[in-house]
């Protein structure tokens, strides 16, 4: 379904350039050289038969002497949609659940540790029903719990059959707060066992993105989930345009943060690749920021109140999702029209050593900022500006 006139990836682009240019420009935009790691042949026939591509690298790291090595692998999912928008609930959720059991099964294959999906993955028709027509009826029933509503119990015996922590970004009902919804991301362990949920801190109120119709900014603060394979966290979506946000994940001691996300490429392209980037190196983590593919189409038009005219679709997502580690060097871009995983092996000992080289964390002066935005938050705060007299 996704727009056929889209081009495939800036990598693909890149990869025109004569093999010098090309090795030049790529030490400059994409850092430090990333290494191959092989993908089994088994696994790439099964890739191809489903049809989801599979990108793999690995991130450099020194070896210590007083510590092991952390070796972790990461699988993170990009997908569009499988079934029209108009397919009933029930089977919208069904083909998810296929879809995610076929990209599993690979990353599994793959030897994934933790395992990521991008914004709300199981709830298909996220457009049609957080994003951009403000509709509500039928289309709020995907609303499930996140302790143990139809995805977490469907994850949960993946997780526990191929020992991998899930990361299952939803759209959460929450029965117990008067049945209100929330954009949320359940945690699952590699035994099966829900470990938590991180609510999106940032709700956007731009262009179509008319999710606050839907639910509100959440009130889980910044938690780091410790896993046997590293302590990971979610920024969810929009929330990556928030440096505080960012921070506050690296301030509780997060490795790994993951960016599930939903955006288009006329609104977010030109930030997509800067953004996790930059909190990687700002935060002394990895980040690994997951976008959807394709472009949907809905029954009835419908406006967001800014001039434009009414239209039935959405534009276009245009994955590209990336891994950063923590001194800049980034994976390739997954492509911007495809079901895809990427798979980043990493040691997360990388972590210390950058901040031990950068000293980002030991300059960072967190108790300068803590005192202007103590002052900033009050009523009569009065900006520290200096006039010519
Ligand atoms: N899903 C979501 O938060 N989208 C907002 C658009 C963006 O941040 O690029």
């Amino acid at each position: 379904m996704s727009d056929l006139s889209e081009f495939d990836s800036v990598e693909n682009i890149l990869k025109k350039l004569g093999r010098d240019d090309h090795d030049k420009v790529s030490r400059i935009l994409f850092g430090k050289d990333t290494h191959k790691i092989e993908v089994p042949e088994d696994v790439q026939k099964l890739s191809s038969q489903h049809q989801i591509e599979i990108v793999s690298c690995g991130f450099d790291c020194k070896e210590e002497q007083l510590r092991s090595p952390k070796i972790v692998r990461v699988g993170i999912f990009q997908h569009q949609h499988p079934v029209p928008t108009s397919t009933p609930i029930k089977e919208t959720r069904e083909a998810a659940f296929k879809l995610a059991g076929q990209a599993i099964e690979l990353a599994a294959k793959s030897r994934v540790n933790i395992f990521c999906f991008q914004e709300a993955w199981s709830n298909l028709s996220i457009c049609r029903l957080l994003f951009c027509t403000r509709e509500k009826i039928t289309w709020c029933e995907y609303a499930e719990s996140a302790e143990d509503g139809p995805t977490t119990m469907y994850l949960a015996e993946l997780a526990k059959q191929y020992n991998m922590v899930i990361i299952s970004p939803i759209l959460e009902r929450d029965h117990i707060h008067g049945e209100t919804i929330w954009n949320t991301a359940v945690v699952i362990d590699n035994h099966g066992d829900y470990i938590g949920k991180h609510r999106k801190n940032h709700i956007p109120r731009v262009g179509d993105f008319n999710e606050s119709t839907y639910y509100f900014e959440g009130n889980t603060g910044h938690p780091v989930f410790e896993t046997e394979f590293g302590k990971i966290a979610i920024n969810i979506c929009y929330g990556r345009h928030h440096p505080l946000n960012w921070l506050a994940f690296g301030i509780n001691g997060a490795e790994i943060v993951f960016n599930p996300s939903a955006t288009v490429g006329e609104l977010s392209e030109p930030l997509w690749g800067i953004e996790a980037r930059n909190a990687a190196i700002a935060n002394g983590y990895f980040t690994c920021a997951i976008n959807r593919v394709g472009t949907e189409h809905f029954e009835n038009a419908f406006t967001s109140g800014d001039g434009k005219p009414a239209h039935k679709d959405f534009g276009h997502f245009y994955g590209s999702s990336y891994v950063a580690a923590p001194n800049g060097s980034r994976s390739p871009g997954l492509p911007r029209t495809k079901n895809a995983i990427l798979i980043a092996e990493m040691d997360l000992n990388l972590c210390r050593q950058v901040k031990d080289h950068w000293g980002f964390q030991m300059t960072q002066r967190l108790e300068m900022y803590a005192e202007l935005l103590n002052k900033a938050i009050k009523p009569d705060f009065t900006p520290q500006i200096i006039k010519k007299k």
